[in-house]
């Protein structure tokens, strides 16, 4: 399965016009079963305006939903969150317009590693993957370098802009999480190193082209993120689903809201009392559904360990440096949390 052409390409060959190849029937995770919820209203809403400039009662009562928000969820949509709406236009159009490229031209980012500045490619890792899935992606590491390709035209400063947004609103919600944690507010910023202009930022866009069997394949199959804190912006179509309470919410993209969630490093960090949620993305059969995420986590060679002050009795995750647990992620299978259960302790 090396040499795979883009999902995006298969669908516009025409010869998938009622069933998919074989390669990308997703077999099914025996850890997770298939019960969609109906109640699509359940993931908890920040005002993140409350946070910034709310007075001292506001504050410290979205402080207190926002602790719940990660305790119980792990997943949170943020509004008034700052960020222009023509910047999320801009960044959803200009993405949409990179995929349209030609083949060829987007072929000179089809990067081989992890760490390759600019990545576009299909699948998740299709040497390991179980099935092939329904997903193409690109992958920028856009901070502390920044890394853009150079077409469509005025996408670079677009993604510059947003990508600095970005890490200003995480860094924002970094603080309230850690004074939901009872630790000082700067206190993952600084251990984290989040605002000293070190801080790595993964942006990954990716594209789910309608499938004509979208029952049967995977966009993303159950997974955590990597990093602290996730911020996702999505067209206006539904396929992001939520494991919660053993059944998978879906998620509804409210117009121009961020979606936030915790990452398996928050978790190492918070030494477990906020938990990583897995999710995945499902696809549908009408419409290109895009999804941008930016994943916020410390420079690459920080060790990340449960903070001394959450450790009561013993330290629940053995530290690692981040950009090992990246390549750790990436040389398996997305499943689950089995990438995060290497770290446990007992
Ligand atoms: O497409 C989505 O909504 C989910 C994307 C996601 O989970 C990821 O990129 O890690
Ligand atoms: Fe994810």
């Amino acid at each position: 399965m090396t040499q795979v052409s883009s999902v995006k390409q298969l669908v516009e060959s025409g010869c998938v016009k009622s069933s998919v190849p074989s390669s990308y029937v997703f077999p099914g995770d025996p850890d997770y079963n298939s019960i969609v919820s109906d109640e699509a209203e359940g993931i908890p809403t920040i005002d993140f305006s409350l946070l910034t400039s709310g007075n001292p009662d506001q504050r410290s009562k979205v402080i207190k939903d926002l602790g719940n928000a990660c305790r119980e969820w792990g997943f949170f949509m943020v509004t008034n969150h700052g960020v222009p709406h023509k910047l999320i236009d801009d960044m959803m159009s200009g993405s949409g317009d990179f995929f349209d490229l030609r083949e060829e031209v987007k072929r000179d980012y089809a990067g081989k590693t992890l760490f390759d500045p600019i990545r576009w490619g299909t699948s998740f890792n299709p040497k390991v993957d179980k099935a092939l899935l329904w997903r193409d992606y690109l992958k920028i590491h856009v901070h502390p370098q920044f890394n853009a390709p150079k077409k469509p035209a005025g996408f670079s400063e677009t993604l510059e802009e947003y990508s600095k947004k970005s890490r200003e609103v995480a860094s924002e919600l970094l603080k309230g999480i850690s004074k939901s944690l009872g630790l000082e507010e700067s206190h993952i910023n600084k251990k984290m190193e989040m605002e000293s202009g070190l801080c790595h930022q993964l942006l990954v866009v990716n594209l789910y082209p309608p499938c004509p069997q979208s029952e049967v394949v995977m966009g993303l199959p159950p997974h955590t993120d990597h990093g602290l804190l996730t911020l996702l912006m999505q067209n206006q179509l539904c396929g992001l689903q939520v494991f919660h309470h053993h059944k998978w919410v879906p998620v509804k993209p409210l117009p121009y809201s961020l979606l936030a969630n915790i990452g398996d490093h928050m978790e190492i960090l918070s030494n477990g009392e906020y938990k990583s949620v897995v999710h995945r993305a499902v696809v549908n059969s009408k419409a290109t559904r895009i999804s941008i995420g930016t994943a916020h986590g410390p420079p690459l060679d920080t060790i990340v360990s449960p903070a001394e002050e959450l450790v009561t009795r013993a330290p629940a995750y053995r530290g690692i440096r981040y950009r090992e647990y990246l390549e750790l992620q990436q040389s398996y299978q997305l499943n689950g949390k089995s990438c995060l259960d290497r770290l446990r302790i007992n």
